[in-house]
């Protein structure tokens, strides 16, 4: 029976459900939030208005913006009891793990946590969406030996984020790159992380477990894991003249080549390439064409000999490393924004909730029993039903 049954391994190709918050198109190569596509979202939002759009279904109007940055804004500050738990972790702990048991404290110290009604739950996700920066640029910071730095009210997202992880107020040029990666990551249809997110809550579990898993989804080096991963090998490639002897070496020990590859787009991120003008602008800045360099000649090689593309990862590794952030703190970013579609995807799965539980093709042994086992009455029964219902 089991043999003739298909099974989709990792579900790929497999439709689990309908979404309104984000369409991945791979025939256009396109991906829009909520009938936007994310270029046009990047170059002209900024990334709280991409947060509203994603939450809301539309974009705010000047108003509902300003109310909805006023209301981020006064929520940023940690409670000093999650930062005494941030604290108290040890300084090896990696900061995906500290972010995880952040919002596990959040979620714990939460009084209404249990209540899935669509405002409470968009109450909690602006407070965490609020608090996420502060808990990375204190990671950062106790990363380096350095206090932490409160968070500034008269600064917008990406520039108060990145004031709080450097203690200096970003010139444009850096903001503006990091607040399009955060545009960029914010959002990919039934994603690993994301559809964690919808299985914990098809359950009828509370917000912040259903984040606290997704990010535990996200930390993989398949998934989100990858942007750091990315870094990690430019460290060890060291210099553009490497990178053939490097990756024929790394081809040749059958090595996955972190940041490129995806299981939906098979010709490229529709992402990419609005990342990479974003890195090409850091790498101007910065005076870094070494890194340009590295990723040129790696794109080009591992393409030319394997069809595979660079994924959103790729450029946002060497971005976030010339912004000065350690390349561990790289992947906490990605928690940062995509709590923006984790967030839509919660309320899109209470809103219609069916619980997520598919089946599974048995292929253990046979069934057996236990040496000298006499049935008693409740099995004798159980075998009778189980034969009535074989025919
Ligand atoms: C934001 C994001 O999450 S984007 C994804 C970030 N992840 C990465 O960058 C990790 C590296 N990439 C990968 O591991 C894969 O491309 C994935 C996991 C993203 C997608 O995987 P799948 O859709 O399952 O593709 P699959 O792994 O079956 O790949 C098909 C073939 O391409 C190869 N391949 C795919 N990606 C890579 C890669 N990055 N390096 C080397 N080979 C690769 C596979 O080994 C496989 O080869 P085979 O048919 O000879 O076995
Ligand atoms: O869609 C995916 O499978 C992975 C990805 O690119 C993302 O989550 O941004």
């Amino acid at each position: 029976m089991g043999d003739t049954i298909e099974i989709k391994k990792g579900l790929a190709g497999v439709t689990a459900d309908r979404t309104a918050v984000s369409k991945v198109n791979v025939e256009t190569n396109s991906l829009l939030y909520r009938g936007y596509p994310v270029q046009e979202l990047a170059s002209t939002q900024p990334f709280e208005s991409v947060v509203y759009l994603l939450w809301h279904g539309d974009l705010p109007s000047k108003v509902q913006l300003k109310d909805f940055m006023r209301r981020e804004r006064v929520q940023r500050a940690l409670d000093p009891a999650v930062v005494a738990v941030i604290d108290g972790l040890s300084e090896a702990a990696h900061p995906m793990d500290v972010v995880r048991t952040a919002v596990s404290v959040l979620g714990a110290d939460d009084a209404d946590a249990w209540n899935n009604e669509p405002e409470a739950v968009s109450a909690k996700a602006l407070a965490l969406f609020a608090k996420l920066p502060t808990v990375v640029a204190h990671i950062q910071r106790r990363h380096r030996g350095l206090e932490p730095i409160a968070p500034r009210n008269d600064l917008g997202y990406s520039a108060n984020f990145l004031w709080m992880t450097f203690g200096e107020e970003p010139d444009e040029v850096a903001r503006k790159a990091f607040d399009v990666s955060m545009t960029l990551y914010a959002e990919h249809s039934f994603n690993a992380s994301t559809f964690t997110a919808r299985v914990v809550t098809s359950t009828l579990s509370d917000y912040y477990s259903a984040v606290v898993a997704a990010i535990g989804a996200l930390k993989g080096p398949l998934h989100g894991g990858a942007n750091e991963a990315v870094m990690r090998t430019f460290d060890e490639i060291g210099a553009p003249a490497n990178v053939v002897p490097w990756l024929e070496d790394a081809l040749e020990h059958k090595r996955k080549i972190m940041g490129f590859g995806h299981r939906v787009y098979k010709r490229g991120d529709s992402r990419v390439p609005t990342m990479k003008a974003a890195l090409d602008t850091l790498v101007d800045h910065y005076g870094r064409a070494d890194i340009a360099e590295m990723y040129a000649a790696l794109e080009s090689e591992f393409v030319s000999r394997k069809g595979i593309y660079p994924n959103l990862d790729f450029p946002s590794g060497p971005a976030y490393h010339l912004l000065d952030f350690d390349t561990d703190v790289f992947t906490p970013i990605f928690v940062a924004s995509r709590v923006a579609g984790w967030t839509a995807h919660i309320q899109e799965q209470l809103a219609d909730n069916s619980l997520i539980r598919p089946l599974s093709a048995y292929d253990g042994v046979a069934e057996r029993h236990i040496d000298g086992y006499v049935a008693d009455k409740a099995a004798r029964e159980a075998m009778t039903r189980r034969e009535e219902l074989a025919g």
